[in-house]
């Protein structure tokens, strides 16, 4: 039985799997994601959720991402706040729920965060092995009291049923490389290229680079021979050994460079950003954009997701994120996780079940569409939170919805779709995209040039004032209830 849009297959590797699955990662031409690679790479993402960033910057507890995951569906996205470390913010939303998750962190967790979600009953404790949530590198950090709680995690750890592991797995053949160019062949870059036929394709590369030296300071140790001791003292000697140390390593910088390759192709470049074309709604709270640097965040978590897809031709994610009225626990600020999807048959179905040809193929029978499940269909049908009529939620979908989602999008109760215009008011023989340019009652947010032109006078100016704006922006919208 193949997985659904919604992560449903077996995921380690080895593990007895089923003829139709082994094209798991293959499916025809297209190289795929493994949904452990895919847990792995969202929860480093989450814990560059943009907020409070700043504040915590020289705290001894390093922010950390966490993706829990309940019979292979991400049920929730978690990023450290200010005063709850990721794990205690599952605990508190998920409490004994959590029991037979799988929770994915970007660093191994605490021992407070461990005691609690061992407890709760988790099934699998997975997390990304560079430095620990209690820094064992921060200067911040006393050496002693982060080694005293590495030794009390892997006490918990070996006294516990949950299976506390790292888990990473080697790209399969040609994903860097098909990620590399579907990266810069998506809708975001190919408009900007468009616009700015002369600085080619540098400002893409430029932005990746920067991207690349980044996640690598954060989420790798440069320094090998303390990659080594930090290894020893959370309770993975067994990988300090080579070839495991060498794989260990190549592992952890493959999935950071294909995070910067994806995170850049929703760049922050010049005032591109995702704006409303009609300014008049803008006054209504609903349609109040998110801070671009959110909009842009959940924009790459569907990029990612779209690396799961199922059609031979084209990847497609969506995400979806609501905004509580009150006041979250969470480093995410108001925002909190509905649900995610993307383009793939329909769940249970075997492997060449169905037919997996475009409209460009003369015979319409032997076309995908009747078949494939689109990426917001996904997210709708597997969420995991309601989608409540007065709160604003939000769906990020990485190509435009087509005439098909967007009545489903509205009936849902969506408030906003963040998305690409290339294909709006397009015709074609099994899909078309007609609807969303005539949708009304949803704000629309488009991939574009600021269109108010304030853009203009702020251009030029240095960054940090553009920060100051941003945050006092943000501030303002309430996205920091404390600040
Ligand atoms: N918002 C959307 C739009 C499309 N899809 C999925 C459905 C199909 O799996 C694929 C669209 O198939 P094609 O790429 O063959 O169709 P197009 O005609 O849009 O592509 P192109 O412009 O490349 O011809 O994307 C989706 O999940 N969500």
């Amino acid at each position: 039985m193949k997985e659904a849009g919604q992560m449903q297959d077996l995921e380690s590797a080895g593990a007895g799997r089923s003829v139709s699955t082994q094209t798991d990662s293959m499916i025809g031409q297209i190289p795929r994601l493994s949904k452990v690679n895919l847990f792995t790479l969202l929860s480093l993402w989450m814990e560059l959720f943009p907020a409070v960033e700043a504040r915590r910057q020289k705290s001894q507890v390093k922010k950390t991402g966490l993706v829990v995951v309940k019979n292979m569906k991400i049920i929730d996205l978690h990023c450290s706040s200010e005063d709850l470390h990721a794990g205690k913010i599952a605990l508190i939303k998920h409490g004994s729920r959590l029991k037979n998750c799988d929770l994915y962190f970007s660093r191994k967790p605490c021992s407070a965060c461990l005691k609690m979600i061992v407890n709760a009953g988790v099934n699998r404790i997975s997390y990304w092995p560079a430095d620990p949530e209690i820094s064992l590198l921060s200067e911040a950090c006393s050496s002693e009291d982060a080694k005293l709680d590495a030794k009390a995690v892997e006490r918990l750890k070996s006294n516990s049923r949950a299976h506390v592991c790292v888990l990473l797995q080697p790209l399969v053949c040609y994903m860097m490389q098909f990620v590399e160019e579907t990266s810069y062949k998506c809708d975001f870059i190919q408009k900007i290229a468009k616009a700015f036929p002369d600085a080619n394709t540098d400002f893409y590369s430029e932005c990746r680079q920067e991207r690349v030296k980044e996640y690598e300071m954060l989420f790798l140790i440069s320094n090998e021979e303390l990659h080594k001791q930090i290894l020893m003292t959370i309770g993975l000697e067994n990988l300090c050994e080579n070839p495991y140390f060498s794989n260990l390593r190549q592992n952890m910088k493959d999935l950071i460079l294909l995070l910067a390759t994806v995170a850049s192709s929703v760049p922050n470049f010049k005032h591109y950003g995702f704006y409303c074309d009609n300014p008049k709604q803008i006054n209504e709270i609903h349609n109040q954009c998110l801070p671009q640097e959110i909009a842009r965040h959940c924009m790459v978590q569907a990029r990612l997701l779209a690396y799961r897809t199922e059609d031979h031709k084209i990847g497609v994610g969506a995400v979806i994120w609501a905004e509580r009225k009150s006041e979250n626990c969470d480093g995410t600020g108001m925002m909190y996780f509905i649900g995610c999807g993307y383009n793939a048959f329909p769940v249970g179905s075997e492997y060449a079940d169905f037919p997996n040809m475009d409209d460009k193929q003369k015979d319409r029978e032997i076309r995908k569409f009747r078949y494939i499940v689109h990426a917001e269909q996904n997210a709708l049908t597997f969420r995991c939170q309601e989608i409540k009529p007065e709160e604003k939620s939000m769906i990020f979908v990485t190509k435009c919805p087509c005439d098909e989602c967007v009545p489903l999008i509205k009936g849902a109760g969506i408030k906003q779709i963040y998305t690409g215009d290339i294909d709006v008011g397009k015709k074609k023989a099994d899909i078309s995209y007609m609807r969303f340019g005539e949708l009304q009652g949803i704000s629309k947010f488009t991939w574009q040039l600021n269109p108010s032109g304030s853009c203009v006078l702020e251009q030029n100016e240095p960054e940090s004032k553009e920060n100051g704006t941003r945050w006092l922006e943000w501030a303002r919208a309430g996205y920091f209830p404390s600040a």
